[in-house]
């Protein structure tokens, strides 16, 4: 049974070299084809999506710091509070305390650390 991670140096890594299916199995973390088939192509997914959370991640960044130059040049406030607990509570909401905890992320992003 293949439970464990899989050391990628030393005999594993040497034989995956040489074998093929040593290292499909050193990839995917099985040594059955179906299976490492189906993970190989779901990662394909899980790529594209991650790719989607950095991008989105960034465009939100810079439209928040968008906002907040254009508040401070027009002589208001660095932050609004009250846009921050709507925020931090559709988080809350969705995806419970981990959603918190992301949209304290997301929002020192944008406006940077309290
Ligand atoms: O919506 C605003 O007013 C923003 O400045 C953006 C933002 C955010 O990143 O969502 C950032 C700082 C504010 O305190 C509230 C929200």
């Amino acid at each position: 049974m293949m439970t464990d991670v899989v050391e990628s140096s030393g005999l594993a890594g040497d034989r995956a070299e040489t074998n093929p299916t040593e290292a499909a199995a050193a990839r995917t973390g099985t040594g059955d084809s179906a299976a490492a088939e189906r993970i190989v192509e779901i990662r394909e997914r899980i790529d594209e999506i991650d790719r989607t959370i950095i991008a989105l991640w960034q465009e939100r960044a810079a439209l928040s710091q968008e906002v907040g130059a254009t508040r401070l040049a027009s002589g208001g406030t660095r932050l609004v509070l009250s846009r921050e607990r709507e925020i931090l509570e559709r988080f809350r909401q969705a995806l419970g305390a981990d959603g918190t905890q992301l949209a304290l992320l997301l929002l020192r992003a944008g406006r940077g650390p309290l």
